[in-house]
């Protein structure tokens, strides 16, 4: 200090623009959704999660009473206990899979993001949006943003929507200050696509025959629901494949899209791969062709070592698990099939917890 004026230099310069984008960054927060497991596998548990998550007017659709009927009196007390019985066959000693592979995954995402608080959320049982967004305000009273990332690709009204429904209304209800964005389904997304096809890469060293991308179903009514068009989905030729702004909220659309980029990512032939729709309920028609049909109709059509990828989701499940990696496996084998490979979804793949790293820090450092 030569006049008595403190001598800023480039190393001085450097650490207040660093501080003040610290405090600009640790003003926010992000939330990682899922869906939600039981608290365990007992009965009464799996009965109070089935209510909640059948009884969601986004996934049963009907008139509440209706609904009530057919849910509380029909579907949970007679599905209860062999989803109870699933769900022991795939727990383990931390708890279910899905909410440990959450947990797991937000501390990756974390590490990844280092200062800027990371936490997770459920749609049913918890932690509950609420519950997170208080674990956030307590690390920082002051915070100003929460970012929201849905753990699901694509957009259906039972999965991305009511999730997304609930978070803003509760933000809404309780009144929160922070402003609340959420990240939009990233099915196209080129890191989403590149991790997916990242983790599926390791298992076409082997020997197979067909590769099935094998998506959670929906009704076919709830497809045309979302047409905002109202002219367009399963009513023009190849809808899915013809440009329409119904696709922005059209999850066959969306399911087709991702599995043809993974495809031509990994450059499968068109003969080598195919899409199906696994996990029905109800009588109503679902998207087809059902998983459950194609795994016993693949070996007669010569495709008997079988890779199967379920993109959907993001964390292993009980849909992946037991539905695919036991039932499906133990289906394919029965109908003549040779050998079954069940690829695990992306959980902690080093690309996808940096796809998510990347995203958040786009909208947090714009
Ligand atoms: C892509 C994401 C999902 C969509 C779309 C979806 C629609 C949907 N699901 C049901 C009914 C059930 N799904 C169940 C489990 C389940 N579903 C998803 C994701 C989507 N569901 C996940 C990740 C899981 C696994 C949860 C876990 O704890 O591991 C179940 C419960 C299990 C069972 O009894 O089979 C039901 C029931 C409907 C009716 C629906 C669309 C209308
Ligand atoms: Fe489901
Ligand atoms: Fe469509």
């Amino acid at each position: 200090m030569l006049s008595g004026k403190p001598v800023y230099n480039r190393l001085h310069l450097q650490q207040f623009r660093t501080s003040t984008n610290m405090e600009a960054v640790t003003d926010k927060g992000i939330i990682l959704m899922n869906l939600g497991s039981p608290e365990s596998t007992e009965v009464p548990d799996v009965k109070r999660y089935l209510m909640e998550f059948l009884m969601d007017k986004k996934v049963i659709d009907y008139p509440y009473l209706l609904r009530l009927l057919l849910v509380g009196g029909i579907i949970v007390p007679r599905r209860s206990p062999q989803s109870a019985e699933a769900y022991k066959r795939i727990w383990w000693p931390e708890g279910s899979p899905l909410v440990v592979l959450t947990k797991q995954l937000q501390a990756a995402v974390q590490d990844e993001l280092q200062d800027i608080p990371v936490t997770i959320a459920m749609r049913y049982g918890n932690p509950s949006p609420q519950a997170a967004y208080d674990e956030l305000l307590a690390k920082n009273p002051r915070l100003k943003e929460v970012i929201l990332l849905p753990l699901y690709p694509h957009y259906a009204m039972s999965s991305y929507e009511t999730a997304v429904d609930y978070a803003k209304a509760i933000h809404k209800r309780k009144k929160y200050k922070f402003k609340l964005t959420t990240i939009p389904p990233y099915y196209g997304n080129e890191d989403y696509i590149q991790a997916q096809a990242a983790c599926m890469q390791p298992y076409l060293e082997q020997d197979y025959d067909h590769v099935l991308f094998s998506y959670h179903g929906v009704p076919e009514r709830h497809i045309r629901k979302g047409d905002i068009t109202k002219t367009h989905c399963l009513k023009v030729d190849d809808c899915c494949h013809v440009a329409s702004p119904a696709h922005e909220f059209c999850y066959r659309h969306q399911v087709f899209h991702t599995s043809e980029r993974v495809a031509a990512a990994l450059n499968l032939p068109k003969e080598k791969w195919g899409i199906s729709f696994q996990s029905r309920l109800g009588k109503e028609q679902w998207l087809l062709p059902y998983t459950a049909s194609r795994l016993t109709e693949l070996p007669a059509e010569g495709k008997k070592k079988l890779l199967v990828v379920c993109p959907a989701f993001v964390s292993d499940c009980l849909e992946t698990l037991e539905e695919i990696g036991m039932e499906g496996k133990h289906s394919f084998l029965e109908s003549g099939g040779e050998s079954f490979t069940m690829i695990p979804c992306m959980n902690l793949h080093p690309m996808w917890v940096q796809a998510i790293g990347k995203w958040c820090r786009q909208l947090i450092q714009p």
